[in-house]
């Protein structure tokens, strides 16, 4: 999906919702443990259940590969159930020296025809450039992550700067905002502005809100830009807002309350 399309479907659904489809079989309502394929009975629920309020699905490819060939299995199917107007994600925080990050690329975007794979850019240009030169498909590079730990490197001082910010810098003069995303933590809300500063066009993803308790308002006034230039994901405030039969209704609910909060910023 190129970036129009998305910014078509942000405008028409009133959404820059992005649901996680990080779905763990020890936490899916037991029911669904005797279907064949348990997590995608799940993932199909959800999508159901979803498809009409976010306009991305991020599917966190830790909770599939654990589960060896079902895993990737389950991932295939969720992955082609996904209707195609949806951006796709693949968050597997690839990257690599080039000939490998080239295959890393080919596995999400052509073999399982993701729109996007998240990427750490530690390894530098040769491993994030081989993302990049695959059309209307993005690289989505951490940027300032959500969790604790993004204290101990990406907010430590290089110089003038903190090496989060080198890294945004140096990172997107190797794309372009139609190709490269960033990771922006929402538990980052004090450092967005600053973020929205340096990298003005390029969309972010925002991981954070609900579990981990980032304000959706927050990051919405300080991230957004003339083309919305968001993606905030939730996946456990969604996913799990219920655990028995009526897991996908109360899936909606959630979604919905973001989907309604969104609209009322956009
Ligand atoms: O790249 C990510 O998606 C990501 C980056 C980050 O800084 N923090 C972060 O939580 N994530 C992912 O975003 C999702 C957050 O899940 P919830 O906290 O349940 O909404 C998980 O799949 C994380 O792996």
């Amino acid at each position: 999906m190129n970036r129009q399309e998305l910014v078509h479907l942000i405008r028409e659904r009133k959404s820059y919702l992005c649901i996680g489809l990080d779905t763990d079989i020890h936490k899916i309502p037991k029911h669904l443990l005797s279907h064949p394929d348990p997590i995608f009975a799940f993932n199909k629920a959800i999508i159901d259940a979803t498809k009409d309020l976010c306009v991305a699905y991020k599917i966190n490819t830790a909770f599939y590969e654990c589960q060896g060939i079902r895993g990737w299995e389950s991932l295939q199917r969720t992955v082609e159930y996904i209707p195609k107007d949806i951006f796709t994600i693949a968050d597997a925080k690839r990257g690599d020296i080039g000939n490998t990050s080239t295959y890393y690329a080919k596995t999400f975007f052509e073999t399982y025809g993701f729109d996007s794979v998240t990427v750490a850019p530690y390894m530098g240009r040769d491993s994030v450039e081989p993302f990049l030169g695959f059309s209307e498909k993005w690289a989505i590079v951490l940027g300032l992550t959500s969790n604790a730990g993004a204290q101990d490197f990406q907010l430590q001082k290089t110089g003038d700067e903190y090496l989060y910010e080198k890294v945004l810098k140096t990172t997107a003069a190797w794309g372009t905002p139609e190709n490269m995303m960033f990771v922006v933590g929402a538990t980052q809300a004090d450092s967005v502005a600053a973020i929205r500063q340096l990298v003005p066009d390029h969309f972010f993803l925002v991981p954070g809100v609900g579990a981990q308790g980032g304000s959706l308002q927050a990051i919405t006034e300080k991230g957004m830009n003339k083309d919305v230039g968001l993606l905030v994901n939730a996946s456990r405030a969604v996913i799990y807002a219920g655990n028995d039969e009526n897991f996908a209704e109360d899936a909606r609910n959630a979604a919905l309350q973001y989907q309604q909060e969104m609209a009322g910023y956009l």
